[in-house]
């Protein structure tokens, strides 16, 4: 029996205040074609994922009628102001094939260069251990910074990891957590805060540090070269 097959969520809802501009940052030209197409091409990539949810803001008509992409099957939800309100804006509109105990990927629309090998490590390592998510462990200082720009301390860097998505939860568990934080009007950075919060481990799984959110305008240089000398072969 083949193993099965998982919807990610792709939050694209937001408006990319970080790079400036009018337009959102998830539409702006990267190599060629807009950012979230590289994204969107990655994920329909791998063969574990069965479709692409994709949260959009309803301001945003970049796809009137997206039904596929690269073959995958694609539904569009509207975000909402929080990325944790778009996310779960897409959870309650997956197929109702994806039952609560499946396990769904979020991933952001921001991250184009995510390898297929992690997405796999990720869906292996974290789905024998009820959930979690990519990140790498902090290799630099890290240092806390006062009112005027200047170190005042530096920060433990002990079992502090970068987080990353995807982050692989159970449908039912990830919703009910998201659900739950915005009830106590808990702002969550990424869906392990929202397990987190509600009394879940999950998993960090390592993975290659070029899985880079592209935030600010000059990230996209640095995004074109990571998708150039993978040759858009994200398999490495
Ligand atoms: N209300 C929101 C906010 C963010 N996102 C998505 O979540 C991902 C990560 O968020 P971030 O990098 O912060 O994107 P923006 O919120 O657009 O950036 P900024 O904070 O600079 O405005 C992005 O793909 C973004 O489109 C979303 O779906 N809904
Ligand atoms: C989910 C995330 O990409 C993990 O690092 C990050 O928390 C998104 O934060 P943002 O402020 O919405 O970019």
């Amino acid at each position: 029996m083949s193993a099965p097959k998982l919807w990610c969520v792709v939050p694209a809802a937001g408006r990319g205040t970080r790079v400036g501009g009018d337009c959102p940052k998830q539409y702006l030209p990267l190599a060629g074609r807009p950012l979230i197409e590289h994204t969107m091409a990655r994920l329909a990539a791998h063969p574990r994922i069965a479709g692409l949810l994709v949260t959009l803001a309803a301001a945003d008509r970049y796809w009137p009628g997206l039904t596929t992409f690269a073959g995958k099957p694609v539904l569009t939800a509207i975000g909402g102001a929080e990325r944790s309100d778009s996310v779960l804006a897409g959870l309650d509109v997956l197929p109702d094939a994806v039952g609560a105990e499946d396990f769904v990927l979020v991933h952001d629309a921001a991250r184009p260069c995510v390898r297929l090998a992690d997405i796999s490590k990720l869906i292996e390592q974290a789905g024998a251990a009820d959930g979690g998510l990519l990140g790498a462990p902090l290799r630099d200082t890290l240092k806390r910074a006062d009112a005027a720009g200047r170190s005042e301390s530096t920060e433990p860097r002990d079992r502090r990891w970068r987080a990353f998505t995807p982050q692989m939860f159970r449908r039912g568990q990830l919703s009910a957590a998201l659900r739950e934080a915005a009830r106590r009007t808990l702002s969550v950075s990424d869906e392990a805060m929202a397990m987190e919060l509600a009394g879940h481990a999950p998993l960090l799984v390592e993975g290659a540090e070029d899985n880079i959110k592209v935030t600010t305008a000059a990230d996209f240089a640095l995004a074109e070269f990571l998708l150039s000398r993978t040759g858009g072969n994200a398999h490495g």
